[in-house]
């Protein structure tokens, strides 16, 4: 790891512990994917060794692996309809709360969560700080019967994402195309896909997220969409 990496890797575990610190006892927690979210949940099997009582639902099998092998019970997500706070991580999140996830392909797990949680924080190093989102693809997710149907109406800028020869899948089985898209029009461009036949997903958060913890060199700065309640 060089430096640089193992700077944006104490950042990414020190805005995981940060949002750690929320979980209250009792609660159901959703369990966010990636590097990021993976340091969240080492911390809550932390606190779990130590004596706190909670329970989970994963946004992948990845994340369910590890938090069951940590002593956490995962639930199954078809069987719950409320999760109280959902700690993930993204690949951009602007001022607006605006974030593209999916770089790890479970942004339609993460986003099904996060549209059932209370609350829903996102993580991130800041290099994932940006003025407003872009500079990164939209990762869409297909159904395998519309892939050339949906390829054809993203264009040249959408790429199959591939795993060595073979096409990616995600936990549910489909396919991603990484779209490579300009963001003016975030709004318009999350509504053309969820209208379109054969999309299952994408990796535009514009409504989920309630708050987030970035953190660059050390420095924790905490947005959040609306004044806490209580
Ligand atoms: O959306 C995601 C997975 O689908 C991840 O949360 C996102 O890609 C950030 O990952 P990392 O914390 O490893 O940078």
């Amino acid at each position: 790891m060089t430096d640089q990496d193992a700077d944006a890797d104490a950042d990414k575990a020190a805005a995981a512990a940060a949002a750690v610190a929320e979980v209250q006892p009792g609660m159901l927690v959703g369990l966010g994917t990636g590097s990021t979210a993976a340091h969240a949940i080492r911390l809550l099997i932390e606190r779990v060794a130590a004596g706190l009582r909670i329970e989970a639902v994963a946004t992948s099998a990845a994340s369910a692996a590890q938090a069951e092998a940590g002593g956490i019970r995962v639930h199954d997500f078809a069987d719950v309809a409320r999760v109280d706070l959902t700690i993930d991580g993204a690949d951009r999140i602007d001022p607006r709360l605006f974030a593209i996830k999916g770089a790890g392909g479970a942004m339609l797990r993460e986003k099904i969560v996060a549209a059932a949680s209370r609350r829903m924080v996102v993580i991130a190093d800041g290099s994932k700080w940006v003025e407003a989102i872009g500079g990164a693809p939209v990762p869409v997710e297909i159904l395998p019967f519309a892939r050339a149907s949906v390829a054809a109406q993203l264009g040249d800028s959408g790429a199959l994402r591939m795993t060595g020869d073979a096409p990616y899948r995600t936990d549910n089985g489909n396919l991603v195309i990484d779209w490579h898209v300009a963001l003016d029009d975030p709004a318009g461009l999350a509504a053309r896909l969820d209208t379109m036949p054969g999309v299952l997903g994408h990796g535009l958060f514009l409504t989920e997220v309630d708050a987030a913890y970035i953190v660059r060199r050390g420095v924790v700065t905490r947005l959040e969409r609306r004044p806490l309640s209580d």
